[in-house]
């Protein structure tokens, strides 16, 4: 019988392949050469280092990752071994949006800002980074959108350079993969001369890979109040992070950006299929079942006196409470990987209604354009 091991933190799998194989589920840290000795697929997250001191010995055919970043992976090496590997593309891109959107929604609220006034550089044009653009958009900011493989690959759409918007962007935020080699590297992108030219009040948001930030120059950056404010949901040397930086920051996370259910689930799914593709277990149409229905699904407000861009920060932070994840964090930082592992729900703002008291047709349109699935005016 075909025999898989997954990760036992990847939710909505149970269940799924036990009528085609023998799955046995295992701490994403534990899963090592010995048990993978005679499994023929491997189901991962970012947590399960998968090179040559990991697979090596293994008869494994495939490794699928529930996640879109694979630099878990190495996937040079899989290749020269004949190991098939796939990742999950897009799964979280909605989920990581929410996460930029309650940032910016936090800005107007807290910080007073009005997005219309404001720009937003995007580094990483991908899944994400484009979900961020349209969302940016819809709030009327000024977008920048950098992404120099996608430069190279389409002439007919502009992108910036990142060294010609860095000084004027009131926000700078990261969704590009890690990557360490050639021209294009990610590694250490926002290095201490790029922090130097930013704004000296604009924030920067990282959540795509710790080391995108060199975070001993943030931290530099901070204490000498280079920029404004940093948001953190990825780090460095993860989960042993700097507590220096972390209290230097205005939000701190857990690599939760992309933990919404319906990110978790597609992942999951994409895995399943792509298993089922391999292996042709006849399954290759499998869907995630039993997602839970967000607390309060229905978002009333009084838009009286309210400009659209608070009605949509107040819509935005209804679905996600950022600061919540924030504060358990700073509660006990030994926690980073406990508070993955026991992430509560959170849905995307496609599952939620918004029921718009005294609002416009402009203002439902730009919900809409947010990813709210039904807007109403009562
Ligand atoms: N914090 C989280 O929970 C979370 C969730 C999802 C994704 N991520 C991270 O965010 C990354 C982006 O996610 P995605 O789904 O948009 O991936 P994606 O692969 O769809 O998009 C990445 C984009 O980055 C671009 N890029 C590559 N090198 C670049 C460079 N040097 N400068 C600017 N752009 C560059 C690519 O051309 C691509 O368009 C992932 O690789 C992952 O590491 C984190
Ligand atoms: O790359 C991704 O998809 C995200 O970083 C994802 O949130 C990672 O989740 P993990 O595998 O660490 O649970």
């Amino acid at each position: 019988m075909l025999k898989i091991v997954a990760d036992n933190k990847i939710p909505f799998l149970d269940g799924a392949l036990e009528p085609y194989a023998d799955v046995c589920y295992l701490p994403g840290g534990d899963i090592s050469s010995d048990v993978l000795k005679d499994t023929d697929a491997l189901i991962t997250r970012t947590r399960t280092k998968c090179n040559e001191s990991t697979l090596s010995g293994s008869k494994l055919k495939m490794i699928t990752s529930a996640t879109i970043g694979f630099d878990h992976i190495d996937t040079a090496w899989c290749e020269q071994n004949g190991i098939e590997w796939t990742n999950a593309p897009g799964c979280n891109s909605e989920s990581v949006k929410q996460y930029v959107g309650a940032v910016l929604a936090l800005l107007v609220l807290e910080k007073g800002w009005q997005l219309k006034e404001k720009s937003i550089a995007i580094v990483g044009v991908g899944n994400v980074g484009s979900k961020v653009s349209t969302m940016a958009s819809a709030l009327g900011m000024t977008v920048y959108e950098v992404d120099p493989p996608r430069a190279r690959r389409e002439k007919d759409k502009y992108f910036y350079q990142l060294h010609d918007v860095v000084h004027k962007a009131d926000i700078i935020t990261f969704h590009t993969p890690l990557t360490r080699d050639g021209d294009e590297r990610t590694y250490h992108l926002a290095n201490e001369g790029l922090l130097l030219k930013m704004k000296s009040d604009a924030v920067l948001i990282n959540s795509s890979r710790g080391e995108v930030v060199d975070g001993n120059a943030l931290k530099k950056t901070l204490q000498n109040k280079g920029i404004g404010n940093a948001v953190l949901d990825v780090w460095e040397n993860e989960p042993n992070i700097d507590t220096d930086l972390l209290n230097l920051v205005w939000i701190a996370t857990p690599h939760i950006a992309g933990y919404s259910q319906d990110g978790k689930a597609k992942g999951t799914q994409m895995s399943v299929q792509a298993i089922s593709r391999y292996f042709n277990l006849g399954i290759d149409d499998w869907e995630a079942t039993g997602i839970p229905e967000p607390e309060e699904k229905l978002i009333t407000i009084d838009c009286d006196h309210l400009s659209d861009g608070k009605v949509a920060a107040l819509a935005m932070l209804h679905t996600y409470h950022l600061m919540s994840d924030d504060a358990a964090l700073r509660t006990d930082l030994a926690k980073f990987e406990y508070l993955r592992g026991a992430y509560p729900v959170r849905r995307e703002f496609s599952a939620y209604q918004i029921d718009l008291i005294n609002g416009s047709e402009g203002l439902k349109e730009k919900l809409l354009k947010l990813g709210f699935s039904k807007v109403v005016l009562k």
